[in-house]
């Protein structure tokens, strides 16, 4: 059976490489594209519409898809748990609808993701680093706020204590942001797409886990496989590891 997609954000570098990626799987119809300004109406009919637009307006388009009994998946960063809690009532309440919202659709970023999570109760010291292209307008990332949202409660539950560091001046912010305790910093460079780094410190040694997307092709089996997944997961989802039985 084909399953019929609509993509909201389709002129963008995420919506269009999105579309590309429906046209050339056999069991999905692209039906919609969607962009600042049109109206999602029906979303052609779709199944299951994709998000890849700007957090302003990434809610208000998943509310109209989940109204309408369409499943969604989020691509869009900066979807905290408190706001996507806020949608769970409304989701639950049209019985089958699932949205899937995933911080980082690539695999190896989920991986990274679970080896930090893991990592994270061995060690004293940890920091995040994200790289990314200019043109992303959100900072720290998506990916990397959910990764420090993970380490600070694997620590947490570990019943480790603040990482230690010895700055009491720093007026220009020089030592990141501070995620659940873990300290992120964002590099965006010319020539970069998506990239990131968690450094794991203990006396004598140091755990460096890094991944790199070089093209966002590298987002499309992702994307795919929980176009294909969602609708098996009625409610709202956090995180593509919860589709891909991590
Ligand atoms: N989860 C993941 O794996 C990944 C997530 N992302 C995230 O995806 C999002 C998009 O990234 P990217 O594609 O690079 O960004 P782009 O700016 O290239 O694309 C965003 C698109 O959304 C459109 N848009 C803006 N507002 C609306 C609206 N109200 N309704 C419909 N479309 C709208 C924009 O149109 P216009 O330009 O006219 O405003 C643009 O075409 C970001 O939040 C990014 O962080 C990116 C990569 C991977
Ligand atoms: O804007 C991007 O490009 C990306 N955004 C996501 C994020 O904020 O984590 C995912 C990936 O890092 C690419």
């Amino acid at each position: 059976m084909t399953t019929k997609v609509a993509v909201i954000g389709a002129a963008g570098r995420m919506g269009s490489t999105a579309c590309d990626a429906v046209e050339g799987a056999d069991d999905l119809e692209l039906v919609g594209r969607y962009d600042d300004g049109d109206d999602l109406g029906d979303l052609g009919g779709a199944d299951v519409a994709i998000d890849f637009t700007v957090l302003a307006a990434s809610e208000g388009n998943v509310r109209h898809c989940v109204a309408r009994g369409v499943h969604v998946v989020v691509g869009t960063s900066g979807w905290t748990d408190a706001k996507a809690g806020e949608l769970r009532s409304d989701v639950e309440a049209k019985g089958g609808v699932g949205v899937l919202i995933a911080p980082n659709f690539a695999i190896g970023a989920v991986l990274m993701m679970q080896f930090a999570k893991q990592a994270a109760r061995f060690y004293e010291s940890v920091e995040v680093i994200e790289l990314h292209h200019p043109r992303k307008v959100d900072a720290p990332s998506g990916t990397a706020t959910r990764t420090a949202e993970m380490i600070g409660a694997a620590r947490e539950e570990a019943g480790l204590g603040a990482v230690p560091d010895a700055t009491t001046q720093d007026p220009d912010g020089a030592r990141g942001a501070q995620v659940e305790g873990v300290p992120v910093h964002a590099v965006r460079l010319r020539g970069l797409v998506a990239h990131q780094e968690v450094l794991l410190g203990n006396e004598g040694e140091m755990l460096t886990l890094r991944h790199d997307s070089f093209d966002r092709v590298s987002f499309m089996p992702g994307v795919l496989a929980g176009v294909r997944a969602v609708g098996k997961h009625p409610g709202v989802t956090v995180g593509l590891e919860n589709v891909l039985g991590l």
